[in-house]
Parts: structure tokens; sequence; C-alpha cells
């Protein structure tokens, strides 16, 4: 089979789309694999198949397969991929200066910036309000704390691994966060970096760390780890994704370390969160929805032969 396909990267964070308007695109997860991997397919993070809305309203749907083949709910540098790629190919006219998508975790809103082509340069997305109850995330511990309008959630949770313990705040933004800030990193064992005299976000084995707490019993369907630093102006992360490892940038995992930060007092409630790949800034508004600012870039297509 061959595809005709666009490869967008929102923050570094890239995607595979391909149209799939009549939703006869079935993928299975060594062809996933294999057209994300960077030395034999494509290479990306994961696929977006762009297939027609259940809801008229909505633009399209957005069928978010990480580079594993698994399913995932949201994607926030996808979504904003997913606006350019709809903006940029005419299925959205660039005058509007919104649309909504539609994905498995609801409608999203989206406002965009256009340059003098038309082109989609940056959205701002509506992610929508956090949930924060262990079942909705979902993960196995008790909620033990409560957000100002009274959900409660869990908040700082110690988990054991290997190299010591590591405290956790847990948050859905329509699929499943728990962030980590590494407060303390002279307290960590010199294993778990790869310059022991450097201990700094940058030298942290995230690939190991990240892989154990993603497998975690604790989290019946893995989660996305993040790992993050608070800085005087700004948060800096790195994360660890669900079905795919360590990528330059995650939009919901920015959003969820975000809200983590701010309900644990360690930021406010709008901050600019510097990522491998580039920088978002995130907003959660007094209502409870949460605002994701960030890039969305086409690097280039092409049409691939499947293997069956
Ligand atoms: N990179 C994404 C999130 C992609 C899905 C995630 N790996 C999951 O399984 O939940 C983002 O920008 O939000």
């Amino acid at each position: 089979m061959d595809l005709d396909f666009i490869k967008l990267h929102g923050a570094g964070n890239d995607f595979v789309f391909i149209e799939d308007f009549s939703r006869d695109i079935e993928l299975r997860s060594d062809q996933v694999a294999w057209l994300c991997d960077r030395h034999f397919g494509i290479g990306a993070d994961g696929i977006i198949l762009v297939r027609p809305p259940e809801n008229p309203s909505c633009a399209a749907y957005m069928h978010y397969i990480n580079s594993d083949g698994s399913l995932a709910e949201m994607c926030g540098n996808g979504v904003r991929c997913f606006a350019k790629f709809l903006v940029d190919r005419g299925y959205v006219s660039a005058e509007s200066g919104q649309l909504v998508a539609e994905t498995r975790a609801g409608e999203r809103r989206i406002s965009f910036e256009t340059d003098d082509f038309g082109k989609l340069t940056q959205a701002t997305v509506d992610m929508g309000i956090p949930e924060f109850s262990p079942s909705a995330i979902p993960i196995l511990l008790e909620a033990n704390a409560e957000t100002e309008s009274g959900a409660s959630y869990v908040r700082e949770a110690s988990l054991e691994s290997p190299w010591g313990w590591f405290s956790f705040t847990c948050v859905s933004m329509g699929n499943p966060h728990a962030v980590c800030f590494l407060d303390d990193m002279d307290g960590l064992p010199d294993e778990l970096f790869s310059d022991s005299r450097d201990k700094s976000l940058e030298t942290f084995d995230i690939e190991r760390a990240g892989a154990f707490f993603e497998a975690s019993p604790v989290f019946p369907e893995r989660a996305n780890i993040e790992f993050a630093v608070v800085g005087s102006h700004a948060l800096t992360m790195r994360v660890f994704e669900r079905g795919c490892g360590e990528t330059l940038a995650c939009g919901t995992g920015a959003c969820a370390t975000h809200v983590a930060a701010a309900l644990t007092g360690r930021a406010g409630r709008s901050n600019e969160l510097v990522l491998r790949g580039g920088t978002l800034s995130i907003e959660w508004r007094a209502d409870g929805h949460v605002l994701m600012t960030g890039p969305a870039r086409e690097s280039f297509s092409g049409t691939i032969h499947l293997p069956a």
C-alpha cells in the first residue's frame, strides 16, 4: 500500500499525518512502529489519522497513535499540528482564525495565527479542565489533597524505585500524567546522571527512570512521566511519554506540569514551559480551563510504500 503523508512537529514533538476521510486505513502496531522508526521509516513520535468528525460542527477527528501502536486519548502538540494540517490544506479557512478539533478525549477549541501566505504558525488550544480523581487518571492510589475548587487529587505521592523514592502529583489532561519535581537532585544517586559532577535535568537519565515509572503497576493504563525543575521565570521539564519514550516536548505534559506546579505552590497560574524542543505558554484560568499556546511546523511530505 502506498501512503501519502505529511510530517509536522510542535516544539520538536513530531507526527506523521495521513488523511483518512473514508476511515479505511487500519494500521497494525508493527506498521505504526515501522513508519515511526527513524532509521527504516519516516521517523516520528506518533501517527495522526485525519478522519471525519462525529459532530459536524467540528473540523475533523484526530485519531492519535503512539509510535508503539497504542492509542492515546489526546495529544497537545499533535492537536496544534492537526489545526495546521487543516488550515494549510484549505479544509478550514485561514481567515476564520479558529476551529474545533474532535479527539478521543472530547472536543478542543483552537484559535490560530497565520502568516502572509495563510499558513498557520501558532495556535492556542483550550485544553479543557484537568481531571484529578484517581479513577479518572487512572491511578491506583488514594487522593491525599484537595484543589481550591474541592477536587480530590494525588499530591506528591511517594513511589519507590531502584534509585530511591520519587514524589508524583497526578493529573489527567484527557490522558494520564504523573509529574515529579526534581527539587533535590544532589540527593539522587550518581548512577542516574550521565555526569555525576553536573547533576541537572539535562544529565538526568530519563530513559531509565521514565521507563520504570511509566510501567508502574499503580498506573493501570501506564502514564506519561514528567520530570521538572522550577526556575524564577519558567518551568523546565523533560518527559518520558507513554507509548514512545522520551520526546522533545509534550503539550498535555506541559499542561499537567503547569497545573501540578500551581497546585503544589511552586508557580502561579501562567507560565512558560521550557522543553527540549521549544517553549510553550500555559495558562490555568480561574474557570478551570487550561490554555496552551505554541508553534506548529511542517517538515516535509511524501509517499511511502508500506510493506504488507
Ligand atoms: N505528545 C503528546 C501526547 C501523546 C500521547 C501520549 N504519549 C499518551 O499516550 O498519552 C502531547 O503533546 O500531548
